[in-house]
């Protein structure tokens, strides 16, 4: 048995397309998570904002408290769905209203569930995405959300140790880095890159981060919806931890899956060995491990 993964998995991503009807967005997530389920899954994936449209605008009128199961409906709509298909499920990504008595903060957040359907874990965007290309694309989730201040790494019950993150946040390697170190055999990344930045920047982060890292790594977009005001680049997929894409798809509605195998880590790591010959005693300060995180 490998140390890193229990056992092996097929991962699946659902690149759904989605609506501005929440209800329908969460009926149609279950469908797929269903279908993925009956293909063979063990993980599942749903993309950033999975049920509500992406943008500034839409954060606030679509956003749940995610204190119990009671205060959100796509809290019982994702442990449900877990529960009857039998997997871990990355619950995507919803905006989030802070708890009642707090600053009515609001935040981009993902809930993971086990195949009981109980929470495991709860990432919030640590790097809100935030740019201006001059006559391409200006965006500021700051305008609406505040930024997590956590890393995430999750226990898949029965897998192993699973870093979770959301889209911008793929452009800071250190969150990548550091659940590798902790033992992550996946990086899993719902995003929703555009057109702008994703023909240029999509593929190459997530192979950069899996190759880096020696590690399995999938990103997960909502298919693209040219009536909607954000345009996703779609283009979900897994890459294995020699960066090689083990699947991949376009920019329409579909469902990305791949098989996962402990014995493939270490196989690449074993290959070349960057693991066992990094030099802590040059670059101490990524070694010494003062880091935020939730497991
Ligand atoms: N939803 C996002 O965080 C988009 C990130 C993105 O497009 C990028 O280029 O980075």
């Amino acid at each position: 048995m490998s140390k890193l993964l229990q056992k092996p998995v097929k991962l699946a991503l659902i690149q759904l397309a989605t609506t501005s009807s929440k209800p329908q967005n969460l009926s149609h997530a279950h469908s797929k998570v269903i279908e993925a389920a009956k293909a063979g899954a063990g993980i599942v994936v749903l993309p950033e904002c999975f049920n509500s449209p992406y943008g500034v605008k839409y954060f606030d009128t679509y956003a749940e408290r995610l204190t119990s199961k009671d205060s959100s409906e796509s809290w019982r709509a994702l442990s449900s769905m877990a529960k009857e298909a039998g997997v871990v499920l990355v619950g995507g990504s919803i905006p989030e209203r802070e708890e009642e008595g707090g600053e009515g903060r609001l935040y981009n957040t993902s809930m993971v569930f086990s195949e009981k359907g109980e929470l495991i874990g709860k990432h919030r965007k640590v790097h809100l995405f935030d740019i201006d290309i001059p006559g391409k694309i200006s965006f500021h989730e700051s305008d609406a959300l505040s930024p997590g201040n956590k890393l995430t790494i999750i226990d898949a019950p029965g897998y192993g140790k699973i870093g979770l993150a959301i889209c911008y946040d793929i452009r800071f390697p250190e969150l990548a880095m550091i659940a590798a170190r902790k033992g992550c055999f996946l990086l899993l990344y719902p995003g929703a890159f555009n057109l702008v930045t994703g023909e240029k920047h999509w593929e190459l982060q997530a192979r950069a981060r899996a190759m880096d890292n020696q590690v399995y790594l999938g990103v997960c977009s909502p298919a693209r919806d040219m009536e909607a005001d954000y345009h996703a680049w779609g283009h979900s997929m897994v890459v294995d931890p020699n960066a090689e894409i083990l699947d991949e798809t376009d920019e329409k509605e579909s469902i990305v899956y791949a098989e996962l195998s402990g014995e493939r880590i270490e196989e690449v790591r074993k290959g070349v060995p960057i693991y066992t010959q990094r030099r802590f005693d040059v670059y101490p300060d990524v070694s010494e491990g003062r880091v935020k995180y939730e497991e």
